[in-house]
């Protein structure tokens, strides 16, 4: 129901009013984009490479003013108590909306005075004396609520339509929470771009939302500096990725790159797995230094002098000389390649040394013949010859005297010997690498030559990166920072990170802060109290998540007398509705995909949009982290457990697929449950 109406307001109909201006924005918005529309770019360059540049960010700019039909264009109303320089009242939206005078209808969600419509309480109110939030039905503005923060008679009250949009049941992919951010997810959200900043929060509590809306902010608060440097989100898996990329584009970020760890290190072709004893080595950070000493180790300390000969002089440097050179190019811990790159011109240097002591005059163009030299260059092969980063790796993995001559110290011998290939394989394409070895690969890669960094980088899922792999997402964020979210309650890798400021410091980040977020979204009471059973179990020490959403949900556990109970079960969940996520051991999938399609269910895998017609998904539990499902139903909780190696990272597992849930749980068991749930 409206509360009281702003005293400015005409007395009747203030929701008509509110639709007027929605309606007014809407025009603007068109008459915005065909302004764009109508641009003829002829008279402003000649020059075809600026034409097709600007053509395309015109387009760009056309597709950011696109009037989505279910995505209200505003959502929210501050009135302030002062007049700002802008004026006295805003209507808080996805962009800027302005009228034909440019005068602002609709101020976009991330504008400072945006601000307080996320911050502003009745202990601060932030100099804002209404707050209103809209409630829409398709894309229709059908009420309002509002909060008078400065009248001391007004009683505190949960907003309802946060609540309803917290309970409304899902279907499809991830979709953008700018309407509805919390205080605390807003202050992540607009922490500043020189900062990294990481979130450990339990199933639920938005991380994913918080990093992508974090990205957004980004983007328009330092829109040039990250156009140039770039901005990437790394997600664990394609199906995840597919589920919230549409979240950033509703924001009107079309730019930024997603991918997983896997696709930034594919230097080789992933083919095989490791045992986890050699994948615990392999991403272990002390692997970083045995291919630093490895790589190095291709560097050999001249013995001959250098002759040089130009017309009828020749130039002599000898051995001793080269060798201080060499020396003091690895002092200085430049790249291997770039080093290698700077010696011809360094031996060059020694020569035109000699040159002017005999009273020559040579200039620069000299000693760029002199590096190019066949004698010059002979002796940069001989002493650092090219590495190729595939190569180093896959010799280390096959010749033990290598390893160990690069281990020595760093690795015991039981270590290199579980990371050993038994059957060496004879060529970097035959070879069978893991995505550990991979990471190895990328490691050496960076060791000759530098990756790039970008302006920004999202890790989300963090607590599943190795070491190694957090120093392969850290070098592509050398000058830029990152936000790092994750559970440590979730890590389901033999790697998974126990403490979060240790994984920072092999990211490169050793100053981070750590935030925690402990309100959940997702998960109703019920269902994160029987899943919070195993957090003694999974990350003792670790908060309980506290469910704000209002509705119980419903959580119903049996025993099952065999797959048609499951079918059953997924058939009985498909009458409400919203999504449905049928969760099973990855070697359970199979046997239940036959009995779905034996009865005649249709059913997606991870990473297939649900739709209003195709509502159930078959999730082996593996991929199931990150997503979430209006109900769940979750196949034999012991299977789950006993397909992982260890019994923690069984019930970590479990922990994951048991906080899928919107809206209802059913845990169906063949077999008894795990004792820690009892
Ligand atoms: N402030 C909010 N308002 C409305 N919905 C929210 C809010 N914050 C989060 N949510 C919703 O809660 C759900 C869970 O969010 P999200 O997936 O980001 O959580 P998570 O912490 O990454 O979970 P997990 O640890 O399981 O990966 C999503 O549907 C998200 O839209």
């Amino acid at each position: 129901m409206p509360a009281p109406e702003a005293p400015e307001a005409p007395a009747h109909d203030p929701l008509g009013r509110e639709r007027a201006h929605l309606t007014a924005s809407r025009a603007a918005l068109r008459a915005m984009r065909e302004d764009v529309e109508a641009l003829d770019i002829r008279d402003v360059t000649a020059n075809w490479v600026n034409a097709a540049v600007l053509e395309s960010q015109i387009n760009e700019r056309i597709k950011a003013l696109a009037d989505l039909a279910h995505t209200p264009l505003f959502f929210g109303r501050l009135d302030y108590l002062q007049t700002t320089q802008e004026g006295q009242r805003f209507y808080i939206g996805r962009r800027h909306v302005h009228d034909g005078e440019g005068d602002p209808m609709v101020i976009d969600w991330r504008a400072p005075v945006s601000q307080p419509f996320y911050r502003a309480s009745r202990k601060i109110p932030m100099d804002v004396r209404l707050r209103r939030r809209f409630g829409y039905t398709g894309g229709d503005l059908t009420a309002y609520e509002d909060e008078h923060l400065t009248d001391p008679t007004e009683a505190d009250r949960t907003s309802r339509l946060l609540q309803a949009e917290i309970e409304r049941p899902r279907v499809g992919p991830m979709r953008d929470i700018v309407a509805t951010i919390q205080p605390e997810q807003d202050e992540i959200v607009r922490s500043g771009l020189s900062g990294t900043v990481c979130v450990q929060g339990g199933p639920g509590t938005g991380k994913t939302a918080v990093g992508l809306h974090r990205v957004a902010y980004l983007l328009y608060a330092h829109r040039e500096r990250l156009a140039r440097t770039g901005t990437l989100v790394i997600g664990p898996n394609r199906s995840f990725l597919h589920y919230i990329e549409q979240v950033l584009p509703a924001l009107g970020e079309l730019e930024v790159k997603q991918a997983t760890v896997a696709d930034l290190v594919a230097h080789v072709e992933v083919r095989g797995a490791d045992e986890p004893a050699a994948a615990l080595v392999k991403g272990d950070a002390r692997m970083a230094e045995v291919l630093r000493r490895a790589v190095r180790s291709h560097v050999t300390m001249p013995t001959e002098p250098v002759m040089v000969v130009r017309g009828s002089r020749r130039w002599r440097i000898p051995a001793y000389e080269l060798e201080e050179i060499v020396r003091e190019l690895l002092d200085r811990d430049i790249r291997y390649g770039a080093a290698r790159d700077a010696l011809p011109q360094r031996i060059a240097h020694a020569v035109l040394v000699r040159m002017e002591q005999a009273g020559e005059a040579p200039d620069d163009r000299v000693q760029d013949s002199v590096a190019r030299n066949a004698a010059v260059k002979a002796a940069v092969k001989a002493i650092w010859p090219p590495v190729d980063p595939a190569k180093l790796v896959l010799r280390l993995l096959s010749d033990p005297d290598f390893l160990a001559e690069h281990a020595d110290g760093v690795l015991s011998a039981d270590e290199q010997k579980a990371v050993f290939w038994t059957r060496p394989p004879r060529s970097v394409r035959s070879a069978r690498w893991s995505a550990a070895d991979a990471v190895l690969v990328d490691e050496a890669n960076d060791l000759v030559e530098r990756t790039p960094s970008l302006g920004h980088v999202v890790l989300d899922e963090a607590q599943d990166l190795s070491p190694m792999q957090y120093r392969a997402v850290g070098r592509r964020c050398t000058t830029g920072s990152a936000t790092v979210l994750g559970d440590l309650a979730q890590g389901t890798t033999p790697w998974a990170t126990a403490d979060w400021s240790e994984a920072l410091a092999h990211l490169g980040k050793p100053d981070a802060v750590v935030e925690e977020l402990t309100a959940g979204f997702r998960v109703p009471r019920e269902v994160i109290a029987y899943a919070s059973r195993l957090l003694p179990h999974v990350s003792p020490g670790l908060t309980e998540v506290r469910s704000v959403r209002e509705s119980p949900g419903s959580l119903e556990i049996r025993p099952s007398e065999g797959d048609g109970d499951v079918v059953a079960a997924c058939l009985s969940a498909l009458r409400h509705e919203g999504s449905i996520g049928l969760i099973a051991a990855d070697d359970r999938a199979p046997a239940l995909a036959a009995a779905l399609t034996g009865a005649g269910v249709r059913f997606l895998a991870p990473g297939e949009e649900t739709t209003p017609d195709a509502r159930l998904t078959l999730v082996p539990a593996s991929l199931a982290k990150g997503l979430e499902y209006d109900y769940v139903v979750l196949d034999d909780p012991a299977a789950v457990v006993a397909a992982e190696p260890d019994e923690r990272t069984g019930l970590r597992r479990l922990y994951v697929a048991l906080t899928r849930a919107v809206s209802g749980l059913t845990v169906l068991h063949s077999s008894p449950l795990p004792w820690q749930l009892g």
